[in-house]
């Protein structure tokens, strides 16, 4: 049974399937303290929270069972992503659901701050009619500058066309005509700066977009400028905004999020050209339902072990090349498990080399699969897909990824070779139409043997008697030979043998083995 935890607010009916899943049990504490947090999770396979709960450091190295942590909404900033990965719990987060109710959100404050209504409204219910105070400009014809054109920003700018607003979009990844689909004229920043009557942040807030709007950009700003931020508290400089507006630069502000949350002595609130709103932007029925539906199927699903989406800390992978690279993910893991178990020392270059049709896909999943096969070998259970490349990399492994379009006699070839401080070891496989994954190559031996069960990789001279020997001793100990594939250089010299056997064998059995005058080594491998 996995335990999942809810230490924010959620939906009821968004977490149903959650709540209906029988192999999962759902805690819900929503508000849960920082030091409870610490002393509970422990026991949770899972945790999902909205902004609230701070997931640091320290609540991942408390929560050992963690597998994974859903964040209902966009923003992760609220979660300790790095300490996540190396912890190798994998983060998912649910970036649609909110996009609408963020951005009519965002819409309403643009309007509020245009016409004062906030300000009205409170004038009024305190019993004044106050009709000069208040007056306010249109939208028809203004030039609206966003900062950030994702989800959220494009949506925003739809809707600001149909006001008759002329939009300039700044994003790192806006094209000019993706900008021109829209609607929406290409600008820089600096653009937006200048020409803009309101200016509307959509990034996330990161290094490059803390502060995005400062004293220098207030200073090139058109006199009367009002500035939206239903993003991130922090994209807009909160001191700079607050002398900007004392100085008449900027006429209103529209402000969803704050730089501290909830807002300690912030000037800003309290101003009265400033409308305030407490982080509300997702806060609606349908985004709740949406967002917590997202993350709980997701949880389910990386419980369960099935594929899912949406991860913050692994790449996304297109479902056009997830199928084709998918079914390699077994044959791929167990290359890497089974060349960790026959090579000796400490491993310092993996080589991984793609051949014939799979050259042309995004192969780094299956890279992190194959190092997960490599590294679990000697760390077991604390290696996962999400910190496997992090793991190699503090251990100084170096891994290298080839692609060669040659398919060398196979559809598909992916070939693994381990240097470590003693050897370099080879292994390659294929995925056999109708017939499943198979060992094609370890070294320069060319053999057929299905990756499963228990093998048993014998090293030997070939000489006459030798592959019944083994096959008597392993008889005597009752280890039934599923399967027996022979190798050798030349008549005579080197030569392997690869055994599939029905059970392990013993280190005795192993021994045994080893002690024939012809036999060179003898490993066990467990796939
Ligand atoms: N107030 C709320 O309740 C609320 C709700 C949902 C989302 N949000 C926040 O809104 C923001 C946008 O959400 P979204 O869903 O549109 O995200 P998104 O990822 O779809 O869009 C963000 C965009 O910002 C762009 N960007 C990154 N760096 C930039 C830079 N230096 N300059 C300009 N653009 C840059 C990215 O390229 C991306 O297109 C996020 O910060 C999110 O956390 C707030
Ligand atoms: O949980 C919330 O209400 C806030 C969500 C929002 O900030 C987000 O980034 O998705």
């Amino acid at each position: 049974m996995f335990k999942v935890l809810i230490s924010d607010p959620l939906s009821e009916f968004g977490i149903q399937k959650l709540l209906d899943a029988p192999d999962v049990e759902v805690v819900q504490k929503p508000g849960l303290s920082p030091s409870d947090l610490l002393a509970e999770i422990g026991d949770y396979d899972a945790l999902l929270v909205r902004s609230q709960t701070q997931v640091t450091t320290d609540v991942l190295a408390a929560g050992k069972k963690l597998k994974a942590i859903g964040r209902a909404g966009v923003g992760v900033d609220n979660i300790d992503i790095n300490a996540a990965t190396q912890a190798g719990v994998v983060v998912i987060n649910a970036p649609d659901g909110n996009t609408m109710s963020t951005c009519e959100h965002s819409f309403a404050m643009l309007m509020a701050v245009a016409r004062n209504i906030p300000q009205a409204h409170k004038k009024l219910t305190d019993g004044k009619w106050d009709r000069k105070s208040f007056q306010g400009v249109e939208l028809n014809n203004k030039v609206l500058g966003i900062i950030g054109m994702g989800r959220i920003g494009t949506e925003v700018a739809k809707r600001a066309k149909a006001f008759n607003m002329t939009v300039i979009g700044y994003d790192p990844f806006l094209t000019e005509e993706r900008a021109q689909k829209l609607g929406v004229i290409h600008g820089s920043v600096e653009d937006i700066v200048l020409q803009a009557d309101f200016i509307t942040v959509h990034t996330p807030l990161i290094k490059e977009t803390r502060h995005i709007l400062s004293t220098r950009e207030f200073e090139k700003m058109k006199t009367g400028v009002r500035v939206i931020n239903c993003a991130r508290g922090g994209i807009i400089d909160e001191k700079a905004l607050y002398e900007a507006i004392l100085t008449g630069k900027v006429a209103g502000a529209a402000l969803d999020v704050f730089e501290v949350e909830p807002p300690v002595d912030n000037p800003l609130i309290g101003l009265p050209q400033v409308v305030v709103t407490p982080h509300l932007g997702a806060s609606t029925l349908e985004a709740q339902e949406n967002v917590a539906i997202d993350v709980s199927e997701e949880i389910i699903k990386i419980l369960r072990d099935e594929p899912f989406k949406n991860a913050v800390n692994l790449p996304s992978i297109p479902a056009h090349v997830m199928e084709k690279v998918q079914p390699y993910f077994v044959l791929g893991e167990k290359l890497g498990h089974f060349i960790a178990q026959v090579t000796v020392g400490s491993i310092q270059d993996v080589t991984i080399a793609y051949s014939g049709e799979l050259a042309e896909f995004d192969t780094a999943p299956l890279t992190r699969t194959i190092l997960k096969g490599i590294l679990s070998f000697h760390l077991g259970e604390e290696v996962n897909y999400v910190n496997a490349p992090h793991l190699a990399k503090t251990r100084d492994i170096h891994v290298t990824e080839q692609k060669s379009s040659s398919n060398k006699g196979f559809t598909n070839l992916i070939t693994v070779s381990l240097k470590t401080n003693q050897q370099t070891r080879l292994v390659a496989g294929t995925l056999l139409n109708g017939y499943g994954a198979r060992i094609v190559k370890i070294d320069d031996f060319a053999i057929d043997v299905a990756p499963n069960g228990h093998l048993l990789y014998v090293h030997h001279n070939d000489r006459p008697g030798v592959i019944g020997r083994v096959g008597t001793i392993l008889g005597t100990n009752d280890v039934n030979i599923a399967t027996m594939q022979v190798g050798r250089r030349d008549v005579g010299g080197d030569a392997i043998m690869m055994l599939t056997i029905d059970k392990a064998v013993t280190a005795e059995i192993l021994d045994t083995l080893g002690e024939m005058s012809e036999i060179k080594s003898v490993t066990q491998i467990d796939l």
